[in-house]
């Protein structure tokens, strides 16, 4: 279909000239719009397809950038980005040198808070808005966040505050009875029972909101008409609209949860596009299915996801053993401390998060967790880098905020068949808290389903013998270590695999040291406090007198990429790696 009103629009200057009466048909060609890019360049779907109405109104009636637009998590904000000046680069979506998946304020002025974590959209406005009084600024001020996303306890912690006072700030509630999985707890159940009639929201009533709504949020007129109204007052208000994530196509709509972030599909049929199966298995599946088989023989085994059932493989859990298994929403916080109490009944919790969204519990872990020595098994999944959802979603930090931890251990498996068995050993019994991190993205043995082995985490594999440096690594980044060292002169480089990065053999180092010219640390971490700033304080603090030198995420956010681009930026794939060791070699 030819987009006669889009390809006129460059910004919402130009959407503002159209009638009302032209809203709709550009609302079907930015749909049109956003399915063929998705459908080739892959990205995040069904949630930028239920807002298209809501978008397009918004810019209509509001005066963006002036009057200030966040969208939570920022994941639905494809049509915003598209009707705001990136239609010609939105091809360009999440790869090396293009434009983010997500809002990033230095990208454009109409992104005027950078998201990509979920919740953080009413408290960053009520800032604004506070600013904006403050500087007698009568600007409006909007936030769209999902019913899954305000729930959170970030998102209420916001309300509370706004609502004590004046000033003018419009929370939009897009409704759509889903996340990533299906919206879970109390007041799902109690926003999918208001309906126009109902007149009064107990909800918004309580954070003294003027509450508007539910409405349908694919009637576009009366999106228009209603935003208008708000537009008109001062003060605080909560409209509620009722979307369906995925509008506009059969396969999104059906089947929500795929088409969240689909890959690849027919921009015609929804069909995905069939991928060469490789017989490997995602680590994600090793986690959710070894606890499985782990926890139909040990009861005592309970399972906690914060709103990722089906990201973090819990799911298969979740659907066996219901009464074991949770997903509790987007509430980090709550699943860390949720997870220390069930500890605290001789239960063993194998509490599951992505290492980037466990940045959020940091002071649970410590407080409720570590500080009580509680046998709680964080399980953190996406630890290292991730891909094209770039900076915001990195998971590079979790080894260096854990280190500093007393009472935690820290374990990387180096493959597939280690973490299983990792997960295996630790069911067997734990001391204190321990942290697994294992990466995103398909494992390296097609044979995972090994017989159950009991793992001696304090045992350091020796993965090759030499003599002049020694390359300590941990996790999964072995398997580039290994492919740098595979054509190097063999008698040279020792490589040493570490499975628990805390605590560390201070006698093992200080061995190693005593054997080689040079130590490097090879880390898919934070190169700031993380295993190899660990080494190096050990190696000093015992008087060693040889070089360690540290191989990690260097000091600044990883912008958005392939993982096999990220690794290179990083310099630690294996041709950097081998490059680097061949350097050190050169200068002994
Ligand atoms: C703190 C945090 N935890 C988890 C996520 C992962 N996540 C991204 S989108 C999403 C669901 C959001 O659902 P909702 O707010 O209802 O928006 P919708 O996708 O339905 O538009 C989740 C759990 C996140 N981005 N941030
Ligand atoms: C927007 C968001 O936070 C999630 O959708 C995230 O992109 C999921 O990441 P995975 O694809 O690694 O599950
Ligand atoms: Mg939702």
């Amino acid at each position: 279909m030819m987009s006669q009103i889009l390809s006129n629009i460059q910004s919402p200057k130009d959407l503002k000239k159209l009638q009302a009466s032209d809203l709709a048909v550009l609302a079907t060609e930015l749909r049109d719009f956003i399915i063929d890019i998705v459908s080739t360049k892959e990205g995040h779907l069904g949630a930028s397809l239920g807002v298209v109405e809501l978008t397009i109104a918004l810019h209509y009636v509001f005066d963006t950038p002036d009057d200030k637009l966040i969208w939570d998590v920022g994941h639905q904000a494809y049509g915003h980005k598209i009707l705001t000046g990136r239609k010609n680069t939105f091809s360009s979506n999440r790869q090396k040198g293009g434009i983010s998946g997500f809002p990033k304020r230095n990208e454009s002025v109409y992104d005027t808070f950078g998201v990509g974590h979920s919740s953080t959209s009413i408290s960053a406005l009520l800032g604004m808005a506070i600013a904006a009084q403050l500087q007698q600024n009568d600007r409006h001020h909007i936030a769209v966040i999902g019913d899954a996303s305000i729930v959170s306890g970030m998102a209420f912690e916001a309300l509370n505050h706004a609502g004590a006072t004046d000033v003018n700030m419009t929370i939009i509630l897009n409704d759509n009875s889903i996340g990533i999985d299906p919206s879970v707890g109390a007041l799902k159940e109690y926003f999918s029972r208001l309906n126009p009639d109902s007149q009064h929201n107990i909800f918004a009533d309580a954070f003294n909101f003027n509450y508007h709504g539910p409405i349908d949020g694919h009637d576009i007129d009366l999106l228009v008409e209603k935003l208008s109204q708000i537009r008109k007052q001062k003060g605080l208000h909560f409209l509620h609209v009722k979307t369906i994530k995925g509008k506009g196509l059969k396969s999104a709509e059906e089947n929500q949860i795929v088409y969240h972030a689909p890959g690849k599909f027919d921009k015609k049929t929804g069909v995905l596009t069939a991928t060469e199966k490789t017989g490997y298995t995602k680590y994600q599946d090793i986690f959710g299915l070894t606890l499985l088989e782990l926890a139909e023989k040990n009861d005592k085994i309970i399972g906690i996801t914060p709103a990722m059932p089906t990201g973090s493989s819990l799911k298969y859990m979740i659907e066996a053993i219901p009464e074991r298994a949770f997903d509790v929403g987007i509430a980090e916080q709550h699943a860390v401390t949720l997870s220390a109490g069930l500890a605290t009944d001789d239960l063993l919790p194998f509490c599951v998060i992505y290492s980037t969204f466990l940045q959020r519990a940091y002071d649970q872990i410590i407080h409720d967790v570590a500080l009580q020595n509680l046998p709680v098994i964080f399980c953190i999944d996406r630890a290292g880098l991730v891909g094209a959802d770039g900076a915001t979603h990195q998971g590079v930090f979790d080894i260096a905020y854990l280190n500093a931890i007393p009472n935690m251990q820290i374990l990387a498996p180096k493959d597939a068949c280690e973490l299983r068995n990792t997960l295996y050993t630790l069911q067997l019994g734990i001391q204190n808290p321990v942290t697994i991190r294992y990466p995103r993205g398909e494992s390296n043995i097609k044979d995972w389903k090994v017989p159950f082995r009991k793992i001696d985490f304090n045992h350091i594999e020796k993965c090759c013998s030499g003599t002049e440096i020694a390359v300590c690594c941990t996790g999964t980044l072995i398997e580039q270590v290994m492919k740098a060292v595979e054509n190097m002169e063999s008698d040279k480089i020792s490589v040493y695999h570490f499975i628990q990065i805390k605590p560390l053999d201070k006698d093992y180092i200080v061995n190693l040291a005593q054997h080689h010219k040079a130590i490097i640390t090879v880390e898919e971490g934070s190169i700031i406090g993380g295993f190899g700033s660990r080494i190096s304080q050990l190696s000093a603090s015992e008087g060693t007198n040889i070089p360690v030198y540290n191989l990690g995420i260097p000091d600044s956010f990883i912008e958005h990429a392939t993982t096999d681009e990220q690794l290179k930026m990083c310099g630690l794939d294996a041709d950097s790696l081998k490059n680097y060791f061949q350097k050190i070699l050169n200068r002994l």
